[in-house]
């Protein structure tokens, strides 16, 4: 079962069209018989992400940081709660665990997870699709100041990460998560053993 790390808004955006995407995510991750893997708040896009993937039969693991175990916060029901010491840790265990990044709109919170996501992968540290949820064009301006920044210059030493490479980005929900699921999938058995045999295991 492919585990996919949701970074999204804990708060409640003024614009009901985020939090009913973040409804649809949940569902389509579920169809796609994906592992969620998020925040574990019950607030928000977080909350909304949650209900529906777990209304619709997904297993939904929450990584939160003692801070946040509190009942307001937490989202009560989760397959699995894990309960970690601060908000680094927590980042970390997002993306560790998981085999796809999907990021949708969010703040501060949201920012740093994708910008760890993105950061760690131009280190070679993971090589894991993400995807960006375009609702209502959210992401566009992220997307100018990444385009900026390889004109400019600040990205020539990552070379293998292409801009065109960086995201799967789509406005709509379901379109967004096929494509990622599609890249998060391992490769078929003949080819495994093609590069297992290379590397020499
Ligand atoms: C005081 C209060 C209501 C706090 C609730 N705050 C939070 N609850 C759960 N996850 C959070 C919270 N703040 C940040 N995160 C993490 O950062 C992201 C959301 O932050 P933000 O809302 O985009 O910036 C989530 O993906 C989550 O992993």
């Amino acid at each position: 079962m492919p585990r996919v790390a949701v970074f999204c808004g804990a708060a409640a955006p003024t614009d009901a069209v985020y939090v009913s995407a973040a409804a649809s995510v949940g569902a389509h991750l579920a169809e796609h018989g994906v592992h969620v893997v998020y925040g574990g708040s019950r607030l928000g896009m977080m909350g909304a992400l949650a209900d529906s993937a777990l209304a619709a039969g997904a297993q939904v693991t929450g990584i939160i940081p003692r801070s946040l175990h509190v009942p307001r916060i937490v989202r009560p029901g989760l397959s699995t709660l894990i309960t970690v010491p601060d908000m680094t840790v927590r980042k970390a265990r997002l993306l560790q665990g998981a085999d796809a990044i999907l990021a949708l709109p969010g703040g501060f919170g949201t920012l740093d997870e994708l910008a760890a996501a993105w950061g760690s992968a131009a280190h070679h540290e993971h090589a894991k699709p993400i995807g960006l949820l375009n609702t209502d064009h959210f992401y566009d301006p992220l997307l100018t100041f990444l385009n900026g920044a390889a004109t400019a210059g600040f990205l020539a030493h990552h070379p293998h990460l292409r801009l065109e490479n960086l995201a799967v980005v789509d406005t709509d929900p379901a379109a967004l998560v096929d494509a990622l699921i599609a890249r998060a999938a391992p490769p078929p058995a003949a080819c495994r053993t093609l590069a297992s045999s290379r590397a020499g295991t």
